[in-house]
């Protein structure tokens, strides 16, 4: 395509509209419509003219990411992804005529009465006024959560999405029943996997996509242009009362187009969702316990970061339940192995640690074999206390791995009694999972940075023992059935606690309301950075 660009004479320019100038046509030789170009050209007939040739082909925005990075390295990708939506524009309404016709007239004779007929089988409203064609919706973009889904690696791969434009009012000319209103686009459904939390590029979150079926609307199609009806000035009165869209002028065509699609730039952070978390050094037998325990087939070798994903695995139901509640389920997340330094970016650094958050209780897994193990639990402590040091105050149990070996066997009394006594005996603030309560004085009313900044502070002694040190060997399956005793009971002392912290979190809402207090801080610190 080539597109002929006068010199830079202040008459022509002035012949543009204001916005469009030589410089701007450089830019974007397209924004210039042919019809502007005609007229242009037309009244400039002497002036001498630059050809340039441009391509009319869209740019295509490269993938985020190359293909064999993604291939090579999935653990850097899979959890968190920018993509663009945009929904689809509205579709255009239509400038219409109504048909040769006396609207007020009573009928007199055949001919009026086949018109009368006429006008009778326009569609219209209970108050009888005239319902004309509208362009169709745009497509909205839709996220949800889908069990389907493991990771975000895909998004990668294809990180932009639009919905198609509302389509069009189909018809120009006269008014008849006939005319429909524009199709409306289909909404654009993008599946993500649970626990996916959207937020605007560099704001605020959108939602958290944590249960089956939870979606968002992250992007409104445009509504569809109405149609008008085009009459000559001295019929305009008489229409007036059969319908409020009479045109007036040129300008009110401008109510003609649809509007355009909401278009957003999202992050996307997947925090997988899991009631137990497993930690430990690399190489401690984590992805070994999750396999002799669950149905999951983790990758199992002996050298350090074998797990570079979290792997997920359920575990059945808890027959100290009872009949009714025998299917309650636990979900556990294996992760990769933390090493000292990793919240300064070690190993694999410490971004996959936000794949704690949501659980309810963690199961540390000590080589009991290793030359140090207490130091080993230790560095793992610390490492989550500098993540976040509200992972200190779940519950958690202690799992002495490779008892079999006997290195592990006979130090073993000696590292459970070791282990039970690093850290403070259970408060009940403690107990109850109060992030408020640590420390004294009036916490609640700091600032979330503050409270983690005080409680960072804090030793690893400072904080909760572990409810059980169990040693076993997940690999010979010894001591796993008491293991897993522990951690039912553990899990249904959370799931305790949880009811009571909802029924005492609906009191004090409803207490809050009685106060008049609308702003209640709720849960502020998640909406901090670490997701
Ligand atoms: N002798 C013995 N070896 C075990 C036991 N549990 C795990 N192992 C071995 O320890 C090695 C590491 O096990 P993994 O389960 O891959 O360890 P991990 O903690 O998941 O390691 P990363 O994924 O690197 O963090 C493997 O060779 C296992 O066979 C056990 O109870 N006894
Ligand atoms: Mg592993």
């Amino acid at each position: 395509m080539a597109l002929l660009l006068p010199p830079p004479l202040p008459l022509y320019t002035r012949q543009l509209s204001a916005d469009i100038t030589a410089r701007s046509l450089l830019a974007n030789p397209l924004s210039l419509s042919a019809r502007r170009f005609k007229q242009w050209s037309y009244s400039s007939k002497t002036a001498d003219y630059i050809a340039i040739n441009c391509r009319s082909t869209r740019v295509r925005e490269p993938p985020s990411t190359d293909s064999t990075a993604l291939v090579r390295e999935p653990h850097k990708y899979f959890d968190q992804v920018i993509i663009t939506v945009r929904a689809g524009d509205g579709g255009h309404g239509a400038v219409l005529n109504m048909p040769n016709q006396k609207i007020n007239s009573k009928p007199r004779g055949k001919y009026d009465q086949a018109n009368t007929r006429k006008k009778g089988s326009y569609k219209r409203d209970s108050d009888g006024s005239l319902i004309l064609p509208m362009g169709g919706h745009g497509g909205d973009v839709v996220i949800y959560a889908d069990e389907s889904k493991e990771s975000l690696l895909e998004f990668h791969q294809k990180n932009r999405y639009c919905a198609k434009r509302g389509g069009n009012v189909d018809a120009m000319g006269t008014l008849t029943s006939q005319i429909h209103d524009g199709f409306a686009a289909p909404t654009i459904r993008i599946p993500v996997p649970l626990g996916t939390v959207v937020k605007r590029k560099r704001g605020k979150v959108l939602a958290d996509l944590a249960q089956p079926g939870d979606e968002i609307l992250v992007a409104r199609g445009g509504q569809g242009g109405i149609s008008l009806l085009e009459m000559p000035e001295r019929k305009r009165k008489s229409l007036m009362a059969l319908s409020t869209n009479v045109m007036r002028d040129e300008s009110d065509k401008i109510l003609v187009l649809g509007q355009p699609g909401e278009e957003v730039s999202l992050e996307l952070i997947l925090r997988v969702v899991a009631d137990v978390g497993l930690v430990g050094l690399p190489n401690a037998g984590k992805s070994t316990l999750l396999a002799a325990i669950t149905l999951a087939k983790p990758d199992i070798a002996d050298y350090p970061f074998t797990t570079l994903m979290p792997n997920l695995g359920r575990l059945d139901g808890d027959p100290m339940l009872g009949a009714l509640e025998y299917s309650s389920e636990a979900t556990l997340a294996d992760l990769p192995g933390l090493i000292e330094g990793a919240h300064l970016g070690k190993g694999l650094g410490r971004n996959f640690l936000r794949h704690l958050r949501r659980t309810q209780m963690l199961i540390h897994v000590v080589d009991a074999a290793a030359e140090n193990p207490v130091n080993d639990y230790k560095t793992v402590k610390e490492e989550l206390r500098m993540y976040n040091p509200e992972y200190l105050q779940r519950p958690y149990i202690v799992l002495l791995n490779k008892i079999d070996l006997p290195e592990a066997r006979d130090r073993l009394p000696y590292l459970i009694q070791e282990i039970s006594s690093i850290g403070c005996k259970e408060t009940p603030e403690l107990a109850n999972n109060q992030i408020l309560t640590i420390g004294t004085g009036d916490l609640h009313k700091l600032s979330p940075e503050v409270k983690i900044e005080e409680m960072k502070e804090k030793g690893i002694e400072d904080y909760p023992r572990p409810l059980a040190v169990v040693g076993a060997s997940v690999l010979k399956h010894i001591g796993v059935d008491e293991l897993l005793k522990e951690v039912r009971a553990a899990l249904r002392k959370c799931r305790d606690l949880e009811q009571t912290q909802e029924e005492e979190t609906t009191n004090a809402m409803v207490k809050y309301r009685w106060l008049g207090v609308d702003d209640v801080q709720t849960s502020e610190y998640q909406e901090s950075n670490q997701l």
